[in-house]
């Protein structure tokens, strides 16, 4: 089986071969029509989400050839809002871009693509044992979506892009000894986000993720962005444009938290 990737030959349109599932009935990402969610206090309301995360004491960071992964030692803790009360634990972060700052994200906003897409991915520690018993739970998994628009530096984003130039090629590894505070990644309205029930948007797709969408993006400078366009994928080509367009919503309700 030809390797999965985002050239023409073997990119979103080719997995459905060996993914069936790719053209399921809750597939991510989608395009989220703003005028369409549904208001719901409840989700705000009774528990709004949370976020408690240690920050990390070093930096572990992998190109696994399709994205650059920050893997997540600390114990962090994701519940509230749409997770009720089950505690999701933190597993790792990365990001999906573009080649130009005109597309790279994986959500859209009424048709409006981002630049990049930052995915916190966390499983659920209160019903399943690890991440590989969750990973195809229908409520195993929650991510967390961040927009990124070009603008000002993120600070804490420094340590993954100023270390791109030394993790080109896929499979390279590099453990950092610097801290990373995952909490200060996240924009600084976290009350107001768009939620509804996907799946993972790279095979193997399953629909398992709570997707929790930020309707406030955050900014990376042009460099930052440009150290991720620099990454090597598993194709030897450059990491660039490693998103999947939006899936049908087909039978689904994109939920939102404010009005
Ligand atoms: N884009 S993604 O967040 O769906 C995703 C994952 C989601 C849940 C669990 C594991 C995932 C692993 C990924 C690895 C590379 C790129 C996206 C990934
Ligand atoms: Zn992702």
């Amino acid at each position: 089986m030809a390797h999965w990737g985002y050239m023409t030959t073997n990119g979103p349109s080719t997995w459905g071969k060996d993914f069936p599932i790719a053209n399921g009935e809750r597939q991510s990402p989608i395009d989220i029509v703003t005028t369409a969610a549904e208001y719901d206090s409840d989700v705000l309301g009774s528990n709004a989400l949370s976020t408690n995360y240690t920050p990390e004491s070093e930096v572990k960071l992998v190109n696994n050839g399709h994205s650059i992964m920050c893997q997540i030692t600390k114990k962090g803790v994701l519940t509230g809002g749409p997770l009720g009360k089950d505690e999701y634990r933190l597993e790792q972060f990365h990001l999906h871009w573009g080649a130009e700052d005109n597309r790279g994200s994986e959500h859209t906003v009424d048709g409006k693509m981002y630049a990049s897409e930052l995915h916190l991915v966390h499983w659920n520690a209160s019903k399943y044992s690890s991440f590989a018993d969750a990973v195809q739970k229908p409520d195993g998994l929650a991510v967390l979506g961040i927009f990124i628009t070009p603008g000002v530096a993120c600070n804490q984003f420094k340590v993954i892009s100023d270390n791109c130039g030394k993790l080109k090629t896929s499979g390279a590894e590099m453990t950092v000894d610097t801290t990373l505070d995952p909490t200060l990644l996240l924009p600084s309205n976290t009350s107001d986000y768009w939620t509804y029930l996907g799946s993972l948007t790279t095979p193997p797709l399953f629909e398992s993720v709570t997707w929790i969408v930020f309707k406030e993006p955050v900014e990376y400078s042009k460099e930052q962005l440009l150290a991720l366009r620099n990454l090597v994928d598993s194709d030897g080509n450059h990491m660039q444009d490693n998103y999947r367009p939006p899936a049908a919503l087909k039978q689904r309700k994109v939920k939102k938290t404010f009005t």
